[in-house]
């Protein structure tokens, strides 16, 4: 058994058209392939949610920001393939380039606000090229449902405000991040590690797991940010190149722990650069020295 694959925009309007002739709901999870179990999971959520699950695989040039990071992306079709069909998914739209963007492509699609900072100051055009294509993904397969990781968090809110901003009739939905059993969360460039670097990557996630309980103590953020920082460094990992807690809902930056919150990484193995996140949950909100406040916005989110 395999999964169909179509590589023409035509050819996915004229499959969708006939699932919309029997009203079945249709969810799409937009990947650029060499495929996890971190994506096998946003592909098992979508069938339960969804009737069809169209999974796409592009690896969208315009959002890489460096030409060797493009050159060196692992691409294993077949083997996506492979991993698709026991699952159940029903199609794989896998285009080339010139479908995604044709001579004479002219447009940019920038969502301001959510991609300010974090990974949107150290990628630059990494974003505009994201919600592109992504805008162009959610309109060609016209989704009613999408799934995105959480590991991926800012690219995850920056898709929900174009979907509501650009009035596209799909509901984003999120699913959490699936990690090793050390911890370490899956990535297609976790295959990039030298055995040396693999041994140190995990080191990355407890320093996280362990500042946001500290925060939750009531330690003041900034020298918990900064212990944070060194401890990375001290585990072996080359650079930190943002550690930062931000609001949960719109990623403002946060001085304190005074309402839901995500604390962000993005940090350097030798010519690897890994990110993570970790939610300060309401458990952890509760217990800071802000519950006050804290239970009054989480009463106010629901
Ligand atoms: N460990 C994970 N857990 C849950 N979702 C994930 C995980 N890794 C990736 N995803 C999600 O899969 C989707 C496709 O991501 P992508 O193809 O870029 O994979 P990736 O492993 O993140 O690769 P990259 O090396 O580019 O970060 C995104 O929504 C992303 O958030
Ligand atoms: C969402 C996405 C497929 C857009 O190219 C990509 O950024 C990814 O794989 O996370
Ligand atoms: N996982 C997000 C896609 C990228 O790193 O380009």
């Amino acid at each position: 058994m395999s999964v169909p694959i179509v590589r023409t925009v035509a050819e996915l309007r004229a499959l969708v058209a006939g699932w919309r002739r029997e009203n079945l709901r249709v969810a799409v999870v937009p990947t650029m392939g060499a495929l996890h179990e971190g994506h096998l999971s946003l592909v098992r959520a979508a069938l339960k949610k969804a009737d069809r699950v169209i999974v796409t695989l592009f690896v969208n040039p315009k959002q890489f920001n460096s030409a060797a990071d493009l050159a060196a992306y692992p691409r294993t079709e077949e083997d996506d393939a492979a991993k698709l069909a026991p699952l159940g998914a029903h199609l794989l739209y896998a285009p080339q380039a010139a479908e995604i963007y044709p001579d004479g492509f002219s447009t940019n699609v920038s969502v301001n606000g959510v991609s300010d900072g974090l990974c949107g100051a150290f990628r630059p055009g990494h974003f505009d090229g994201v919600a592109t294509v992504v805008a162009k993904l959610f309109l060609q397969t016209g989704a009613d449902f999408a799934f995105f990781g959480e590991k991926d968090f800012q690219q995850l809110l920056l898709v929900r405000r174009m979907a509501r901003d650009l009035d596209i009739p799909i509901e984003v939905i999120a699913c959490p991040t699936v990690r090793e059993a050390d911890g370490l969360a899956l990535s297609s460039r976790n295959v990039r590690l030298s055995p040396a670097e693999r041994q140190i990557a995990p080191k990355l996630a407890p320093v996280l797991f362990d500042a946001t309980e500290r925060m939750a103590e009531g330690a003041p953020v900034g020298q918990v940010l900064a212990q944070a920082g060194e401890a990375i460094l001290a585990a072996g990992y080359d650079k930190v190149e943002y550690l930062e807690l931000r609001s949960e809902e719109d990623l403002l930056p946060l001085a304190e722990l005074d309402r839901p919150a995500r604390l962000l990484v993005a940090a350097w193995l030798g010519q690897t650069r890994l990110i993570d996140n970790v939610q300060l949950s309401p458990r952890h909100l509760a217990g800071s020295s802000h519950a006050p406040q804290v239970a009054a916005v989480l009463q106010r989110v629901g």
